[in-house]
This record gives structure tokens, sequence and C-alpha cells, in this order.
């Protein structure tokens, strides 16, 4: 479903290519007539299940759904999302054998380096990548590109790109509250002082605006411990379930679910909502 044209066709005939192009623009002109969200948060669930599915290794998988983020983040910023978070990095994920942990850093920091390269996204689209969560768990062996990532993009002020890699929301919030505990201990903050805001400006992505949708994909339907803080925050914030594997969320499956939403805001707003879609 939501497929215009197989990549077949797009790939083969520069017309398809053109055509489609054009309909894609008419549609960003169609979501940019309502409310758009924000900021957005992904969890980029169903690789291997996508792997499994077509017969292919499971590094293919995620290289597919690595390519679905680039294709997702185009249409964001298309139409207008100021930020994207995203779960690029559990800190749950380092429990998976070495060698996944492997392909997943490795083409984690490939991604983020063709994304930070200023002749692709980071100039086209302004966007500056953040890499948040415990960066005291990220191999030696990475840290230098990430740091490298984040320094090519620091200029860049309309976008923003948060990577959540390692992450949890239970351990953003402890070290939220050991960095408020800390400033008590230097006299920087008193005991009484301690409120939801000191605990907030801490947490992850505080310079981001309030988070309005957080997309779930690939079925399940629950949260695995991300910005539970941040969805807490925003009363109006909207979670969102939907069927399709990560690999295959591409441009119609994002309009979608934005179009809802600018319809939701007029009908639903003021609590947090739940949405499903099907593939
Ligand atoms: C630039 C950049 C940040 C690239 C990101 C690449 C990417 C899509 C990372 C997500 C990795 C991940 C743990 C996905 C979850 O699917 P799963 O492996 O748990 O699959 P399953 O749900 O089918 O088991």
């Amino acid at each position: 479903m939501f497929e215009m044209f197989p990549k077949f066709f797009t790939n083969q005939f520069p017309l398809v290519t053109y055509i489609n192009g054009l309909i894609e623009d008419s549609i960003i002109n169609v979501v940019k007539t309502g409310p758009v969200p924000q900021h957005i948060a992904l969890v980029m669930d169903g690789n291997r299940r996508y792997a499994k599915v077509n017969g292919i290794q499971l590094r293919s998988g995620h290289d597919a759904g690595a390519d679905a983020l680039v294709d997702v983040l185009g249409c964001c910023y298309r139409v207008g999302v100021k930020a994207v978070t995203i779960y690029a990095f559990s800190i749950e994920n380092f429990n998976r054998s070495q060698a996944e942990i492997n392909t997943l850093l490795e083409l984690l920091k490939q991604k983020l380096l063709y994304l930070s390269d200023t002749s692709h996204y980071a100039e086209r689209y302004n966007v500056r990548i953040n890499i948040v969560g415990n960066k005291d768990m990220i191999p030696d062996e990475f840290r230098s590109d990430l740091d490298k990532v984040e320094e090519l993009t620091r200029y860049h002020t309309k976008r923003t790109l948060n990577v959540c890699f390692p992450f949890t929301s239970r351990d953003d919030i402890t070290s939220s509250i050991a960095n408020v505990a800390n400033r008590v201990l230097s006299k920087e903050l008193a005991v009484a002082d301690i409120n939801l805001q000191q605990v907030s400006n801490s947490v992850i992505d505080r310079t981001s605006p309030p988070l309005d949708i957080l997309i779930r994909t690939s079925g399940h339907t629950r949260l695995s411990d991300f910005l539970t803080w941040q969805l807490s925050q925003n009363p109006t914030s909207t979670v969102v379930f939907t069927n399709t594997l990560w690999p295959n969320f591409k441009f119609w499956q994002m309009m979608w679910i934005l179009l809802t939403w600018s319809y939701y805001q007029a009908i639903n707003a003021g609590e947090i909502c739940i949405m499903t879609t099907n593939d």
C-alpha cells in the first residue's frame, strides 16, 4: 500500500521519477496548509523482521532501515518539522550479539557521516546533528567520528536531528537527577529549589520544541523506555503505532500520519492521543 510507483519504474524511467516528484511536492504543499508538528520522534522498529520476510542478510535489513530514515527525514524537513529525535541505539541493544552490535554501530557511523557531509543533508536542510544519550557508553573507536558529525553541523540553526545513542529514558532521567544533585553539592542550587523545571533542564533535547508526535513502527505497542519524560511534558503529544516494518515506512506513510495528526489537532487537542495505522 501507499507506493505510488514501484522503485523499478522510478529507477528505470526518468519521466516517472519526475511525475513522482511533482506528486510528492503537491502533497507536501497540502500538508503545509494545516498545522505542522514541530517535533517528531521515531522508534524505527522491524529491520530484522524485514530481513527475514525478504530473505536477505540481517545487515541488509538494517541498511534498508537506514535508507528509510534518510527518506523520512527529508519528508519531515520539507513539510517544516523543526526537530526529529531518533531512537538509534537503545542501551538494551548492547545485549545483542557482538556481531550485530558492530554492524549497527558501523552503519550508524557511516550514515551520520553521510548526513553531516555538507553536500548532502546538512547544507540542504540546515540541520544540526546532536548525539544525545549516555556518551560514556560509546565505544572509543566511534567517538572521534561522532564528534566530527557534531562539529560539521554545529553552525546549522534551522533544524535539528537528535540521535539518541546509547539511550533509555530511565538512564536519561537518572543522569538528570545526578546533575541536579551535583548542583546542590556545589551549593549552586538549594534543595528547596529543586522542581520539575530543574530536572527538565537536564534531560536530553531540552532545546527542541515540545514533542508533538512519537511514531513506532512494526506493530509493537509499547514505548520501550523512549522519551517518557518528554511525552509527559506535552499533554497534547500523539503516539502513533503503525504495523509497517521500518524499512517499508516511506513518504506516503509519513504523509498519512501528518494529515491525520492535523485532523486530530482540530478535534482532539488537550490530551495525549494514541493512533494506530495498518499497512
Ligand atoms: C543514521 C542512522 C541513525 C541510522 C539508523 C539505522 C537504524 C535504522 C537503526 C535502528 C536500529 C534498530 C535497533 C532497529 C530496530 O529494529 P530491530 O533490529 O529490533 O528489528 P526487529 O524489531 O524486527 O527485531
